[in-house]
């Protein structure tokens, strides 16, 4: 009952950022890693708790989340894996950037 508004809002974040206006940018996060997919087989080696926004919005619907602090917490996990994982460079690096932007933008609303 207390954390029902945090939930319903953590829901309308989760809407907007899959929405195909932002896939320009999120969409490695959208699903789990796939370490064969994407030939990165030290995936797990270095990532110890792996974080997406499927799971995410998955645990969100499966009742997982007390409240939106947990939910925040997970996502600020997938983007502090996408920074320790990919380079500085790469172009998945900076797609995090801006999703995260993003994101951040919404969550202060
Ligand atoms: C050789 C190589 C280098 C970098 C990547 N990164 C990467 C990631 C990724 C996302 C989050 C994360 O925590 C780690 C990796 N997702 C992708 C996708 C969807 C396409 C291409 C590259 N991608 C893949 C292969």
């Amino acid at each position: 009952k207390k954390y029902q508004l945090e939930l319903k809002f953590c829901e309308m974040v989760i809407n907007e950022i899959t929405k195909r206006k932002h896939q320009g940018y999120s969409y490695p996060f959208l699903q789990p890693v796939d370490p064969v997919a994407l030939n990165i087989p030290t995936y797990h080696k270095i990532i110890k708790k792996p974080m997406d926004l499927g799971t995410i919005g998955q645990k969100l619907k499966g009742g997982q989340y007390t409240n939106a602090k947990e939910f925040k917490a997970d996502i600020d996990l997938m983007f502090d894996n996408c920074y320790k994982f990919n380079p500085e460079s790469d172009g998945v690096y900076k797609m995090g950037k801006n999703f995260q932007a993003v994101i951040e933008e919404l969550w202060a609303t």
